[in-house]
């Protein structure tokens, strides 16, 4: 891939474009920010990594949106992050405008972009941007998935002293309170959890993983998690980049997939140089497609809620 560009050179912005950097994953890193002279410092000082992580590509930060042009894929991680006691979606009406006023400037200065959504609420965001582009839904996908599994991952692995490489996790659902940690599609080397793990462990795992990002939040107190999160973007930009066609669980708009039409979650799909590739439909349990349901109508109350906002 040749050009990236992020747009909200913010804390995940500028951590995702530090390791975006670091694996070399395209050849021209672009910043963008509201915030003069921001994206300007921080290209400049990632720049100034390259001796000693040896990478050789270009990165520029500007607050004019040409910036944008020729980028083969675009990160949104502009917009508010919410506070200690607020929901995600609590960010909704905030970030929607911003969102949107970022969505014109790609469609103008970046038409055969992917974009990979970040700001949240996610599933919301990324379904205005689908909507807002018209654009086929390959190619407009979040980011939630990916980090909340690499969390139950790290906390399994805490729980059970086993390597983290040999961990796999799958989360489906929203991006909040309702996500869905799916136990029975969890592996230590292809050996079920419920090997190791007790019922009743498995429980706490999955509700500290649903909670995972208010606790960092609750930690940091003035920030929401970032480092994880930009891992888990360039987690992603590597699949497209190098098409590995890896089955993550992305932010998808569906049409038709799990019974539901109309609205973007997180389901697993297939990511390659294509973008969001396909998506897999499994066969859930009885609970499973519970759980899924409740978060399907969580993530539509947010779609009502934008629906009724005036917007232009
Ligand atoms: N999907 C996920 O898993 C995660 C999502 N997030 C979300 O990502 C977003 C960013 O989080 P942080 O980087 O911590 O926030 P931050 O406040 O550090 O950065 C946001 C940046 O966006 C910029 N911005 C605002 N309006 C803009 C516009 N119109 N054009 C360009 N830039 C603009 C701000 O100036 C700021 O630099 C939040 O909405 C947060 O909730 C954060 C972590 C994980
Ligand atoms: O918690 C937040 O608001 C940021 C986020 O989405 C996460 O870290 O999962």
């Amino acid at each position: 891939m040749n050009k990236i560009t992020i747009i909200g050179a913010g804390r995940v912005g500028e951590t995702t474009a530090q390791i975006l950097a670091e694996e070399e994953l395209c050849r021209e890193i672009a910043l963008m920010d509201v915030r003069e002279g921001i994206p300007e410092g921080i290209a400049l000082d990632i720049l100034q990594m390259a001796p000693f992580f040896e990478f050789d590509c270009s990165i520029n930060g500007s607050s004019d949106p040409q910036i944008l042009r020729d980028s083969d894929l675009v990160i949104v991680t502009a917009g508010l992050p919410r506070k200690p006691g607020m929901s995600r979606s609590d960010v909704l009406e905030a970030n929607v405008r911003i969102i949107d006023g970022v969505t014109d400037q790609i469609m103008q200065y970046a038409p055969d972009a992917m974009v990979l959504i970040v700001s949240n609420p996610v599933d919301t965001l990324t379904y205005r941007v689908a909507q807002r582009t018209g654009w086929d839904r390959n190619r407009i996908f979040g980011q939630a998935g990916v980090l909340d599994a690499a969390r139950m991952a790290s906390f399994i692995a805490q729980e059970t002293g086993f390597s983290a490489l040999d961990i796999t996790t799958m989360v489906l659902g929203g991006h909040g309170d309702t996500m869905v940690p799916v136990p029975r599609f969890c592996t230590i080397n292809g050996i079920p959890i419920s090997h190791f793990i007790s019922e009743e462990r498995i429980a706490a795992i999955m509700e500290r993983t649903r909670q995972g990002g208010a606790e960092i939040l609750a930690l940091r107190k003035n920030s929401s998690a970032y480092d994880a999160p930009g891992a888990a973007v360039a987690a992603m930009v590597d699949a497209i980049v190098n098409n590995r066609r890896r089955l993550l669980s992305c932010v998808a708009l569906l049409e038709g997939e799990y019974g539901e039409s109309d609205i973007a979650m997180g389901v697993p799909c297939v990511l390659g140089e294509r973008g969001m590739e396909s998506i897999i439909e499994l066969d859930l349990n009885a609970r499973e497609r519970a759980d899924f349901d409740r978060s399907a109508s969580a993530v539509r109350a947010d779609i009502e809620r934008l629906n009724s906002l005036s917007l232009s």
